[in-house]
């Protein structure tokens, strides 16, 4: 269990993190999403010790990480896949966090059997490529068999193959009772691999949500030869097409009597799910800090 609680980062002037009150649950893949400098990284290291907290507290299992007595048992991360010394092998790098730990080196061998890395193991870590980096950054964090998992960016680099058993691999974790928390800006796959998702925007919690419920706010699709009006007076509508909009919180019926009061000709009017990436991009659209001015 991760407890955040009025979790704030201040960096001179800019409030990387503010305010963030969240509780990450065993048994359950929440991911982390947000745009560009929303505070992802800031929060996770703040959940590490890296970063001190301007105010607030960030708790694992009820404890500040500087106060577990052998951490990588409590909770497994991985921040920076390429944080390991470039000239030690594999091995040797697992190894040494092992031995700090307290941890036997036949569960070495376990984490790099179950990470794939067995055959790279021996080849100095500088030489690897980023798959193979997130891989041993992965199987470091399961180092310790620990309850709690945070993993920022854990897909970054690797190919289709590895994107499916990390995925599978996290899903079987939070199904044995673990915390998983993770970060991504891979939408698709975060449908697919989290059952809650926390939004971040400049710093700023703004969504907090199991994924059905994310998935379940339908929007109404609609086509027509002059729907200005209609978008006029709906603050949820976006023009999805020259001639389309998109509307959120409304159903079909609402959507189809507003345009008949307007007198609108309708050539399409129809609900549609939303993709977590529409969801997404609707949640933060206000947040952008480093977008393109398109
Ligand atoms: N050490 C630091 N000193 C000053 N500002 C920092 C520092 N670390 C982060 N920031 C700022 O804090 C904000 C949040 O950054 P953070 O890296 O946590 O965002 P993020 O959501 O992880 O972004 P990304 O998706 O790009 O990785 C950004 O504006 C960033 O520039």
């Amino acid at each position: 269990m991760i407890t955040l609680r009025g979790l704030t980062k201040r960096y001179g002037g800019k409030t990387a993190v503010d305010d963030l009150t969240l509780e990450l649950t065993p048994g359950t893949v929440t991911g982390f999403l947000g745009p560009n400098g929303a505070g992802k990284s800031t929060t996770m290291r703040a959940i590490l010790g890296l970063d001190a907290p301007t105010s607030g507290t960030a708790l694992i299992d009820g404890r500040r990480y500087a106060d577990l007595h052998r951490p990588l048992r409590t909770i497994g991360a991985l921040l920076d896949a390429k944080a390991v010394h470039p000239a030690r092998s594999g091995r040797d790098h697992l190894r040494a966090v092992a031995l700090s730990q307290a941890i036997p080196f036949s569960r070495v061998e376990e984490v790099l059997a179950l990470t794939g890395m067995t055959d790279a193991a021996r080849r100095r870590a500088g030489t690897y490529s980023l798959g193979m980096s997130q891989r041993l950054g992965i199987a470091g964090a399961l180092l310790g068999d620990p309850q709690v998992l945070m993993l920022d960016e854990p897909v970054n680099g690797l190919d289709p193959d590895g994107v499916r058993w990390i995925r599978t691999l996290l899903r079987s974790l939070a199904a044995e009772g673990r915390t998983v928390f993770i970060s991504s800006h891979l939408m698709s796959e975060m449908e697919r691999t989290a059952d809650r998702l926390v939004i971040l925007g400049q710093g700023r919690l703004i969504a907090d949500e199991t994924m059905e419920r994310l998935l379940a706010g339908a929007q109404v699709r609609v086509r027509g030869p002059q729907l200005r009006p209609l978008a006029e007076i709906l603050r949820a509508a976006r023009w999805t097409g020259p001639d389309e909009l998109t509307i959120a919180g409304h159903t079909t019926e609402e959507i189809g009597r507003r345009a008949h009061e307007l007198g609108l000709v309708l050539s399409e009017l129809r609900s549609v799910e939303s993709s977590l990436e529409e969801s997404y991009m609707r949640l933060t659209a206000n947040s952008i800090e480093y977008g393109a001015q398109a």
